[in-house]
């Protein structure tokens, strides 16, 4: 006996054609994919009115775990995700301690198994302790099941360690996965510089300190061929430059927030801590050209920065208070209501960009539903609005700007490997 899952219309990203057709799922994999299947002797759940996507994909998590279980756990960041709709994530290393070897891979790949929400795909560090330093064991963090090497939180400051990096990653087919951020120009910023940074008087963080290390990195991946993803890409000249790199045939690849895509520095005027974020909110014309880098295919996907943190700590303020939004359980809705329902992309793309790119550039399984494929997706409910109920969050981390925000597009029931592991009781 089977699963047969009925009347949805089925997302294909990779046709960009959308039809109403039935999915028989048996164990973890899809069987059959047709319309009108036999329903007999299967179990049969009825998705009628309900779009069905690949299961979602994020490049850039961070689960919190080792360390700092306050923030977010294995366990709540994967129930998080699949209330988003996302099957599979990946997570970055910045925890306590940092996962730099392969000891962690194995604990949050294993970890994440046993709860069996999402599959979890561990980023390690590029150097020990993300000090910047000494090279971690790219091929022992691999053989343990790592997906690329990152020190996000922080940029490598050294453009040395960083070529040693590309050199060591490329003998691995693996990514290096920048967090771009040259603290010699970010210095003590608590947000963008710019006029609204000069109103409250609170120290800016330049664009530059950003587009340097991604010119740097564009660069030196051209030099040895190695892949370099973007993480958080969010000034419009770190978008010229990675457009005018794959113009050059760079093998760089770079991701766009939701927030990024949505929000400017204005919004600390009325938000303050809550809109504190690393990179900062930009400016409207940057934000315009994260919109315009995403349309013509400069940045490649969207990830969340699911980056969790406690009311407690968020309440220290502007100046002191950490940097970071949760997302994993908005972001598909937010970009659902703000592009697609606008007319702006279509579902197709969308879906392209959550689900099918990060598979394709991050060598994952899935991002598309066919026939002998992983029982990965996720049926979603474009007709009605919601407001976003921090209350009602899988997650730990209620961080978010997007607070009460009416939206369309929250996903209903998520399957993850056939098995259903989120379904929305309301
Ligand atoms: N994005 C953030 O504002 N914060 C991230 C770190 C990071 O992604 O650079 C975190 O770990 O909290
Ligand atoms: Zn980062
Ligand atoms: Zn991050």
């Amino acid at each position: 006996m089977g699963r047969l899952f009925q009347g949805a219309v089925v997302v294909d990203p990779m046709t960009g054609q959308s039809r109403v057709l039935d999915l028989l799922v048996e164990g973890q994999m899809i069987a059959q994919i047709g319309v009108d299947l036999e329903t007999s002797s299967h179990e049969v759940i009825d998705l009628r009115g309900l779009h069905v996507l690949p299961g979602l994909i994020d490049p850039h998590v961070h689960l919190r775990e080792p360390g700092q279980t306050h923030k977010e756990t294995i366990e709540t960041g994967t129930m998080a995700a699949a209330a988003g709709g996302f099957t599979q994530i990946c997570c970055m290393p910045n925890t306590s301690p940092i996962v730099d070897s392969s000891e962690w891979v194995t604990f949050i790949r294993t970890t994440a198994d046993r709860f069996g929400y999402a599959t979890v795909h561990p980023i390690a560090a590029i150097t020990k302790g993300s000090k910047g330093e000494e090279l971690t064991d790219f091929d022992a963090l691999k053989k343990a099941g790592a997906v690329g090497f990152s020190d996000d939180g922080r940029g490598v400051q050294s453009a040395r360690v960083m070529r040693d990096a590309l050199m060591a990653a490329k003998l691995l087919d693996l990514p290096i996965i920048v967090h771009a951020e040259d603290e010699t120009l970010s210095g003590a910023g608590c947000m963008n510089a710019g006029d609204v940074a000069q109103q409250l008087q609170v120290p800016g963080i330049l664009s530059s300190a950003e587009t340097v290390m991604i010119a740097r990195d564009v660069i030196l991946a051209q030099e040895t061929g190695a892949h370099v993803h973007m993480c958080h890409v969010s000034p419009e000249a770190a978008v010229s430059v990675i457009r005018y790199a794959k113009q050059q045939h760079v093998h760089v690849t770079a991701e766009v927030t939701p927030h990024h895509l949505l929000l400017t520095d204005e919004l600390v005027l009325t938000l303050g801590a809550q809109a504190k974020v690393n990179p900062p909110l930009r400016s409207e014309a940057d934000r315009a050209a994260c919109v315009r880098g995403l349309l013509d295919g400069t940045l490649d996907m969207v990830a969340t920065d699911h980056a969790p943190h406690t009311e407690e700590e968020k309440a220290r303020g502007l100046v002191s208070g950490p940097f970071g939004f949760v997302g994993l359980e908005v972001s598909f809705p937010l970009l659902y209501t703000a592009f697609v329902k606008s007319g702006i992309l279509s579902l197709e793309k969308l879906a392209y960009m959550m689900s099918t790119a990060p598979a394709k550039h991050f060598h994952l399984p899935g991002g598309r539903i066919e026939v002998g494929g992983l029982a990965d997706f996720v049926a979603v409910d474009i007709a009605h609005e919601r407001r976003v109920d921090v209350a009602r969050f899988r997650s730990k981390g209620r961080n978010t700007p997007f607070v009460n925000r009416m939206l369309y597009g929250f996903p209903v029931m998520t399957i993850h490997r056939g098995q259903t592991v989120f379904l929305d009781a309301q």
